[in-house]
């Protein structure tokens, strides 16, 4: 069957897809599959297939107030992207838009994909298969300052807060690792959905945005997926993610990590997020032969458990207020500084994977963490954060090159609609 599908190389974008029909059809797909799986081994109660057990039916929402990916459990796998926008046109930009949001929402549905006359490139690189299952994937949109210059005619509804990444006393920033017009965090249980996902955005975002940097990320997959517990082991091998405020609590999302109707944005951006992402080498071979109790007092942290120093669990409550010198928790620690428990002392969301990209020049492992933290307010959370940890003892361990900060775009309320419709129509 040769099926003709709305692509982006001369069919009209079509916002709001997948349809009805499409996610009918893949739900039959899906249902299918399963009962082949079923039918094809004999299996005890209880027991799963491969296919069931690694999650590849796991789906997150694609429309709502809020776009998936922010407070949605740590998936095991990353890549953020980000791109500049080709040309200076508002309508091709929301043309892109309309592109992205049709093909993430399919990417995430999931779906049997069309086949086509031969003679044409095919609809999708057929790198998971002629089935794209949805395998918990996440794609969320964010914008950078330099789409509010004068390209777009955005100036005036430009996020109060959102600036170029400034580099901080520590960092080594490399212009061609920082910054874009957009970035897309993709998320999901595996490496090759997210290079799926990215490559078929790439495909039908060409002639209208251009790949900027593009960095992949990982994390141990018997960390993540334990619901309501967030915490993850990075590449310096401690618990990271321990004291994150409960992403599951919708109350304390609002009052943290989405932005509210009194904070004095325009009122596009209510319900969207500043995303802070930083490129940081570890420098491993150097931090393995460090005594484990210097590690354990720069980070505030047993390595062990993730417990606060002097306690024995992970969760145990940090108090500073009976160790003001910091013989039990130094000073400069990473988690004192970074939260000293003072009034006003702001928490953010953050949901960092490692990375690993062979070796350097130098002959060292290249290796480092991903970080991506969300806030409503970024004067108040990582750049006041960012201020304490500057000359921190970690910091002769790392060195942030790249990253950037952005706006994640409000969700998509339905099938009608885009993204960064509400910014697009503000204008
Ligand atoms: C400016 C924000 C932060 C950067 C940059 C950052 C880099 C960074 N962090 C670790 C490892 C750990 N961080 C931990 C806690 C922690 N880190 C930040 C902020 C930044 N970290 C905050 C706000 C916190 C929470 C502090 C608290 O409330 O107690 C921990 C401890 C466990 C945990 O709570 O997550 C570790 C470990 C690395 C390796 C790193 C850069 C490479
Ligand atoms: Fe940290």
């Amino acid at each position: 069957m040769v099926v003709k599908d709305g692509t982006d190389n001369g069919d009209a974008a079509r916002p709001g897809e997948p349809s009805r029909r499409r996610l009918l059809k893949s739900g039959l797909a899906l249902a299918g599959a399963g009962a082949a799986l079923v039918a094809g081994c004999s299996r005890g109660v209880g027991q799963t297939s491969s296919a069931e057990h690694s999650g590849i039916h796991q789906r997150q929402p694609v429309f709502g107030a809020h776009q998936s990916g922010v407070t949605t459990p740590t998936q095991a796998a990353a890549i953020v992207a980000a791109f500049d926008v080709v040309g200076a046109d508002r309508g091709r930009l929301a043309r892109l838009l309309q592109v992205l949001t049709r093909r993430i929402a399919f990417l995430m549905e999931g779906g049997p994909v069309p086949e086509r006359d031969p003679r044409l490139p095919p609809l999708d690189s057929g790198v998971l298969g002629p089935d794209v299952f949805p395998d918990n994937l996440t794609v969320t949109v964010g914008v950078g300052a330099s789409l509010f210059d004068d390209r777009f005619g955005l100036e005036a509804v430009k996020p109060r807060q959102l600036i170029e990444m400034p580099a901080s006393p520590n960092d080594a920033l490399d212009a061609t690792w920082c910054d874009g017009d957009i970035v897309l965090q993709i998320c999901s249980n595996t490496a090759e959905t997210n290079l799926h996902a990215l490559r078929d955005l790439i495909k039908h975002g060409a002639g209208l945005m251009n790949l900027r940097w593009s960095m992949d990320g990982f994390l141990p997959p018997h960390t993540v997926q334990k619901l309501g517990k967030d915490s993850v082991i990075n590449l310096m091998g401690f618990k990271d993610g321990t004291a994150n405020p409960d992403a599951s609590d919708a109350a304390l999302m609002d009052r943290l990590v989405w932005v509210q109707p009194d904070q004095g944005e325009p009122d596009w951006a209510i319900g969207g997020s500043y995303q802070v992402v930083r490129l940081i080498r570890n420098f491993v071979e150097f931090w393995d032969r460090t005594p484990l109790r210097e590690q354990e007092r720069i980070f505030g942290r047993h390595r062990a458990t993730g417990a606060p120093l002097g306690r024995s669990h992970e969760h145990d409550p940090v108090d500073f207020s009976n160790d003001p010198d910091g013989r039990i928790t130094p000073l400069d620690s990473h988690i004192r500084l970074a939260n000293p428990r003072t009034p006003g002392s702001r928490q953010i969301l953050r949901r960092g994977f490692n990375y690993s990209r062979g070796m350097t020049r130098a002959g060292q492992l290249d290796q480092g963490l991903l970080f991506v933290c969300f806030q409503n307010d970024l004067d108040d959370g990582f750049i006041a954060i960012q201020r304490r940890l500057d000359g921190e003892p970690l910091e002769e361990y790392i060195k942030p090159f790249g990253g950037g900060f952005y706006f994640v775009l409000p969700g998509v309320p339905g099938p009608v609609h885009y993204l960064g419709q509400s910014l697009i129509e503000a204008a």
